[in-house]
């Protein structure tokens, strides 16, 4: 049994960022890191992840920076359509408006994860497209009534209710609901967090 205080810390304050670390199984504390999430004017999807994720884990690292082996996770998760970048819905219009736009055909999901530590930071761009069958404007309303689409990038959250509008996914699934596992563990290998712990002396 490991008692020391775990190096790793996971910058989010998503309950599914932290629910998705601890099914793999590495030992992590939690930090709240506030970064700007505006779009800039032309900037690419694929750029804003990746510059908002960094962000937020150098936040994070600022927090923990005095100990030197500590390591900090970071991730940002963007719904693209039509080029256009959707977050999470400002008010219920804006949520219907991006169920319209999300309906009856494919859409694309990045989320970036960064590692960042005393050696500098890693960082990876999961993209998955997910196709939505056609969703009716009454069902959009009554999907906003139960409260899930509030917090979630694109207005939905696949790994709830919003799953009945999935017809399909191509990628990462755990990469479209804020971190994705395949990503992660090999920036955490990378950084000496083999996820399934060291092998036993020997045996390697
Ligand atoms: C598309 C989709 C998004 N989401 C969530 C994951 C993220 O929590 C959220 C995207 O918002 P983010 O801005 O990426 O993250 P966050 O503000 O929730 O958390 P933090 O910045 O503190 O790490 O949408 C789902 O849970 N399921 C889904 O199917």
């Amino acid at each position: 049994m490991d008692d020391a205080p775990p190096r790793l810390h996971l910058a989010s304050r998503s309950p599914r960022r932290a629910e998705l670390l601890e099914q793999i199984g590495v030992r992590f504390t939690r930090l709240d890191a506030e970064v700007d999430e505006t779009v800039r004017p032309g900037e690419a999807p694929g750029d804003y992840v990746r510059r908002v994720t960094g962000d937020k884990g150098r936040a994070g690292w600022t927090q923990v920076a005095a100990r030197a082996d500590a390591l900090v996770l970071a991730a940002d998760t963007a719904v693209v359509v039509d080029a256009c970048i959707l977050g999470k819905p400002r008010d219920r219009a804006d949520a219907l408006e991006m169920m319209e736009r999300l309906s009856g055909r494919e859409h694309r999901v990045l989320t970036a994860v960064a590692l960042v530590g005393a050696a500098g930071e890693s960082l990876r761009l999961s993209e998955t497209r997910v196709r939505f069958r056609r969703v009716a404007p009454a069902e959009a309303a009554r999907y906003w009534a139960t409260g899930e689409p509030r917090d979630k990038a694109g207005g939905y959250a696949i790994q709830g209710l919003g799953a009945v509008f999935v017809a399909a996914i191509a990628g990462s699934y755990s990469g479209v609901m804020g971190l994705p596992l395949f990503e992660t563990a090999t920036l955490l290998a990378e950084a000496g967090i083999p996820v399934l712990g060291a092998p036993p002396p020997g045996q390697d």
